[in-house]
């Protein structure tokens, strides 16, 4: 009797243990260690919106519980990872959650690439990646050299201690790279660039303001009707840019990605959303990494000084081109510690749609699973002082020494890194080339410099720069 009494008790400890194991608390679905929903129906927003950013959540998020966590997006369970090993684990994985990214869909339209997943988004990616091929690439220096000398002649023309905005001037020069090079032609003035760029800021602020804050205004409020005045504003642009490449566009030589995209599906929607994403996803990015790169050049002028002088010996006074832009090994490190330091883009993500295994966890189908990128270009573990500022990072020895993946600043998974790496990298090299042999960049005295982690990292208010003409 006593024998069948101790037997019961031990099992119905053992079955109570089982039980809290599987099912920890009636909120989680998941072993995975990580905050439990502030509210039910906004799970941790109150949480995101405190730490500032999503990015900056992820930071503390991680210190607390490791390399992988959970929390809840409103009523949604995300993981995070933030290790090599766990990055490794999802290498294979192409498609990305829709949730995470459904408050830019008002910008980019449901038909975006961006949203694209199984076969049909493979399909798509395939058919655009050939406008990124090394081919195609090298076809492109010359416009880019172009645009980059037309932008050091308007400087030229500045007067001494005129007080520049690097971001404007940043922008417009990413700007008018993505059009020549991949959409054909610059239709717009300065002035019409601007007002794209301004609209575009609206827009994309309102968006990043939506991620951590649920209270979306209606239409009829002030802030509604100026969210749809901006969105119409852009797609005006767009679309006059579509219409004059059909006119003018040509198939021969000349075929590029503005015409891949139109000739791959045949549905104008489609076609409007992916070469909006592209223009965005192109302009917005390397605007802000060059941004931050005269940033901290002209905040470091050992580290400038060491890259003028690489320019000077690489290139004399050629323009950067297929033969010598490797051999620009410093610039590289320079754009390379950039990327890191001001952790341009913070995060990437990707999801399953059956019930799956990860760093010994059981991931339910459809949980989104966050790429925590920056908080990996910002773990000490790999980089010591992390937020000091130091290109040498990037030397060779040095990156022999660190796992893959680490560096992992335009995603890593799925065939579905970003698109445009390579065409960043050399946008910026030539800006970078064509505006450091000629001026040394001065930041205006009295700035605090503070940046702003979005899905895109840009700097709090725009950076001033006085420029001094190099002898
Ligand atoms: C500093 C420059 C850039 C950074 C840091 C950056 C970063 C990223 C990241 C992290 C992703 C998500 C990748 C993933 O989900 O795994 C992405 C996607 C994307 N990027 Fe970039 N990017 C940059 C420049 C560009 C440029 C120059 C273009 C186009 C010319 C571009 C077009 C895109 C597009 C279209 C996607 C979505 C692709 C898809 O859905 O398959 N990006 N980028």
């Amino acid at each position: 009797m006593l024998d069948f009494a101790i037997f019961a008790v031990t099992f119905l400890v053992a079955l109570v243990a089982a039980i809290i194991y599987l099912y920890p608390s009636s909120s989680k679905r998941t072993t995975v260690p990580g905050l439990d929903p502030t509210t039910k129906e906004d799970g941790n927003l109150s949480d995101i919106e405190r730490a500032g950013s999503l990015h900056e959540f992820l930071l503390d998020l991680h210190k607390q519980f490791g390399d992988i966590t959970s929390f809840w997006m409103g009523r949604e369970l995300v993981i995070s990872i933030a290790s090599p090993e766990l990055f490794k684990q999802q290498q294979t994985i192409f498609d990305r959650p829709p949730s995470l990214f459904k408050l830019f869909e008002p910008l980019i339209t449901s038909r975006s690439i961006q949203y694209a997943n199984g076969s049909e988004g493979r399909s798509r990616r395939q058919d655009y990646d050939k406008s990124f091929s090394h081919d195609e690439l090298n076809t492109f220096y010359d416009d880019m050299n172009k645009v980059a000398n037309d932008l050091t002649k308007t400087l030229e023309s500045k007067v001494k201690d005129e007080h520049l905005s690097l971001n404007q001037y940043m922008f417009a020069f990413a700007f008018k790279s993505v059009m020549t090079s991949l959409m054909g032609k610059v239709l717009m003035d300065e002035k019409e660039i601007l007002d794209f760029k301004s609209n575009y800021d609206h827009a994309w602020s309102e968006m990043e303001q939506r991620l951590v804050d649920p209270n979306i205004p209606d239409d009829d409020s002030q802030r509604g009707k100026a969210f749809n005045r901006v969105l119409k504003n852009l797609k005006e642009s767009v679309n006059k840019i579509i219409r004059y490449r059909k006119k003018h566009g040509s198939k021969s030589e000349d075929y590029l990605l503005i015409d891949r995209i139109k000739d791959h599906t045949g549905n104008d929607d489609t076609v409007y959303a992916d070469i909006l994403t592209y223009i965005v996803g192109g302009f917005h990015t390397t605007g802000n990494l060059l941004t931050w790169a005269f940033y901290f050049l002209a905040s470091h002028k050992e580290i400038e000084k060491k890259l003028v002088k690489e320019i000077k010996q690489v290139l004399g006074d050629d323009d950067v081109d297929q033969g010598n832009y490797t051999k620009l090994k410093y610039t590289r490190q320079v754009l390379d510690e950039t990327l890191r330091c001001a952790v341009v883009a913070p995060w990437a993500a990707r999801f399953q749609d059956f019930d799956s295994e990860l760093g010994g966890h059981k991931i339910p189908k459809n949980t989104p699973v966050i790429h925590a990128l920056g908080v990996m270009l910002q773990d000490e573990k790999y980089w010591p002082l992390p937020n000091k500022f130091d290109p040498d990072r990037f030397n060779e020895e040095n990156i022999k020494n660190r796992p893959n993946l680490v560096f992992s600043p335009f995603g890593f998974a799925g065939k579905r890194v970003c698109p445009g790496n390579k065409f960043a990298y050399m946008e910026a090299t030539i800006c970078l080339v064509s505006l450091l042999r000629k001026f040394e960049f001065m930041l205006v005295d009295g700035q605090v410099v503070q940046p702003k982690y979005g899905l895109v990292s840009h700097p709090e208010d725009d950076i001033w720069v006085t420029l001094s003409k190099r002898k």
